[in-house]
């Protein structure tokens, strides 16, 4: 396939591309409100369709983000989303051609940054993309695990409201805590509804959406949107409670949500996840390993203008290394970057000098939001130390005291 047959996607053909998608993802029709979510969030300027003999068989598409990095920043990001090749077409190339097409629009745009959200983590590193932060997932046997939450806790009044009906005073909550995690998205208007997406046929036997709010003399500091399953054997309940998200703006806030979520009458198990590894309910515990906790790969992220890409965040410790990155998909990255840089500023331009450490753009990827160690991907021989010391300076820098989580899919 060539590049000829691919054409930007009219607002028209929309039912027709986003059947294509449906199809690779097995067939099972979306809810008429999914369908509408997503039809309102398509950018049509962004969406790409491969075209043979008349018919839809390739769709790609992004949305333009702003993706939170170490150090505050909000940096343009293109969210590449909806990829799929039909069963017909497979292995021939359409979506290499998309990614090719779609990573030159991303840089002409002016986004340092392309992250993603894989159906299979094995697709997306031939493109340049890094794994770049993990979430956590958990189930807890709440009826043997204590929670042992902060003395103010019990300051924090909780209040069940409609979840829609409070989504507005939830989001800005959100917003407030965007720039202190890397990962999390600035969300544009109308992305703050996934937050009350709710279809029945994804409800797997739970209860609707609902929502608990924690306040402090009548101020929003927390809210958590769970659901609960409810079970029953000869011995009695042993219902689920199913979190979905959950965001506080302190540890009093925090453990009080977590508290409520814990005691729910006849439950017996909490469903946690996607979550950030770092989530501190896990040091509240008295016995975590009945809290059934697992990793997954979450952002993968490539770095589309090294340059920019690299002087957006910063670092944790002072760093002055020369960069040799080789990108083939992308060779406007490949050679020697000086990266200059600590916790209030950072530069990055094109340099002769020597290098310090050699690496892919996959790697730089999988290092930028500070959850993959660089020391450990040269444990893995792709990292290369070329000077004496840039490896354990540059790991430093690169590290980050907050986790990055992404909170939902895209
Ligand atoms: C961000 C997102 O939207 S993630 C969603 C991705 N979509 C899906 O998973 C839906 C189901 N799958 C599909 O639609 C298709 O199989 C796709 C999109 C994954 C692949 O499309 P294709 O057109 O077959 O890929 P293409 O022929 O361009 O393959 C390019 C390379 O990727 C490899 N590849 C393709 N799919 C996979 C896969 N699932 N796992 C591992 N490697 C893969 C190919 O072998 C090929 O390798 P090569 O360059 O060494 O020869």
């Amino acid at each position: 396939m060539t590049s000829t047959d691919l054409r930007k996607l009219r607002p028209d053909q929309w039912d027709e591309w986003y059947a294509n998608l449906e199809l690779a993802f097995g067939g099972v029709p979306e809810s008429p409100e999914e369908r509408e979510t997503w039809r309102a969030l398509t950018e049509f300027e962004r969406a790409i369709a491969a075209w043979d003999d008349g018919r839809i068989v390739g769709t790609a598409g992004s949305f333009s983000f702003r993706l939170s990095v170490p150090g505050g920043a909000v940096v343009p990001t293109a969210g590449v989303t909806a990829v799929s090749v039909a069963a017909t077409h497979r292995r021939r190339g359409v979506l290499s051609a998309m990614m090719r097409r779609q990573l030159d629009d991303v840089r002409a745009a002016g986004e340092p940054l392309a992250i993603l959200v894989a159906s299979e983590p094995a697709i997306y590193g031939r493109f340049g993309y890094g794994i770049a932060s993990r979430q956590l997932r958990a189930e807890i046997d709440t009826s043997r695990v204590r929670l042992t939450v902060p003395p103010d806790a019990d300051g924090v009044r909780l209040r069940e409201a409609d979840p829609t009906a409070v989504l507005d005073a939830c989001e800005a909550l959100y917003a407030r805590l965007v720039p202190g995690r890397p990962g999390m998205l600035r969300r544009l208007p109308g992305w703050e509804r996934l937050g009350v997406l709710d279809p029945e046929s994804r409800r797997e036997g739970a209860s609707p959406r609902r929502c608990v709010l924690a306040e402090v003399d009548g101020e929003l500091r927390g809210y958590a949107r769970f659901a609960v399953r409810p079970e029953w054997d000869v011995a009695g309940p042993k219902g689920t409670v199913v979190l979905h998200d959950l965001e506080a703006l302190d540890p009093a806030a925090y453990g009080a949500l977590w508290r409520f979520l814990w005691g729910i009458d006849l439950t017996s198990t909490l469903q946690v996840g996607p979550r950030p590894v770092d989530d501190p309910w896990q040091h509240m515990v008295d016995d975590a390993r009945r809290c059934g906790v697992r990793f997954r790969d979450s952002l993968h992220l490539r770095p589309v203008e090294v340059g920019a890409a690299l002087a957006a965040r910063r670092y944790a410790a002072p760093v002055d290394v020369v960069l040799e990155v080789e990108d083939a998909f992308c060779p406007w990255n490949s050679g020697r970057w000086r990266l200059t840089g600590d916790a209030s500023g950072a530069e990055c331009v094109r340099t002769e000098a020597p290098a310090g450490l050699a690496l892919t753009v996959g790697d730089l990827g999988a290092a930028y939001l500070g959850d993959t160690s660089l020391t450990a991907l040269a444990g893995t021989g792709r990292v290369r130390e070329l000077r004496s010391g840039a490896l354990a300076e540059a790991a430093g820098a690169f590290s980050w005291p907050v986790a990055p989580w992404l909170p939902h899919g895209f």
